[in-house]
């Protein structure tokens, strides 16, 4: 495992190592404050909960298996602005570097549902005007607080289900394999969407190339 805060951002890539394909994949994890994003981020990276984690906003690499194919994640544990407008609480910036979002909220805390209500609706009003369609995943954290709770599982899929999101609820707190699965079915969505996106530039290619050729023969 590498743990680096990193400065500067850099787009998805491949890399050939041996014969095997080394995936890039930038992680974005939005959410309200307090709900667990530090906690989910320490918890897959080094498989510990350790209760206190302080203000810090940091860009980490990590290294993980799937299916015997090496990824590299680079995540990016965000803190929610204070004082600050709803609207201005994920940045152009963020939304560009991300290749998939997690966002997260605390099942005891309502108003950080809403937070990720309306984090989803800019995310996707962002990514109409910007063309880019990163996969998100919303998770309800804190499942171990059951006597707290403030929003049903039943809300939380609901909301995923109309936005087109995954969804999970988990303790970061009591298991490491909840945000294992988190994570690794972010990367099976963000590898749908590569592939989607690789398979429309073709379509385009094959249709630029084919007016290309009828244009020509118009002409003759
Ligand atoms: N009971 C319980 N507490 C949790 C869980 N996850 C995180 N916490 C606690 O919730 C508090 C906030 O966790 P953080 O990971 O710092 O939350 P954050 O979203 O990164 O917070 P900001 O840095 O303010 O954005 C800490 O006291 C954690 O110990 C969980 O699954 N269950």
């Amino acid at each position: 495992m590498v743990v680096q805060a990193k400065s500067s951002s850099h787009n998805c890539s491949r890399t050939m190592e041996g014969n095997q394909h080394k995936v890039d994949a930038n992680v974005l994890l939005l959410g309200a404050e307090n709900v667990g994003k530090s906690a989910l981020t320490v918890r897959f990276l080094t498989r510990r909960f350790i209760g206190e984690y302080g203000d810090i906003e940091s860009i980490y690499s990590h290294i993980d298996k799937i299916d015997g194919r090496e990824i590299s994640f680079n995540i990016w544990d965000s803190l929610y602005p204070q004082d600050c407008e709803t609207t201005e609480t994920i940045s152009e910036k963020q939304l560009q570097w991300a290749d998939g979002v997690i966002l997260v909220y605390s099942i005891c805390d309502r108003s950080s549902f809403e937070v990720v209500r309306q984090q989803v609706h800019l995310i996707r009003h962002a990514s109409r005007k910007m063309s880019a369609t990163a996969p998100i995943i919303i998770v309800g954290n804190k499942r171990d607080l059951q006597h707290q709770r403030s929003v049903s599982s039943e809300e939380g899929r609901l909301l995923a289900l109309s936005e087109d999101c995954g969804f999970f609820e988990i303790s970061a707190a009591e298991t490491y394999h909840g945000v294992l699965l988190v994570f690794h079915e972010l990367m099976d969505l963000i590898k749908e969407s590569r592939a989607l996106r690789k398979g429309a530039a073709g379509i385009k290619s094959i249709v630029r190339s084919m007016s290309a050729v009828f244009g020509k023969k118009r002409v003759e």
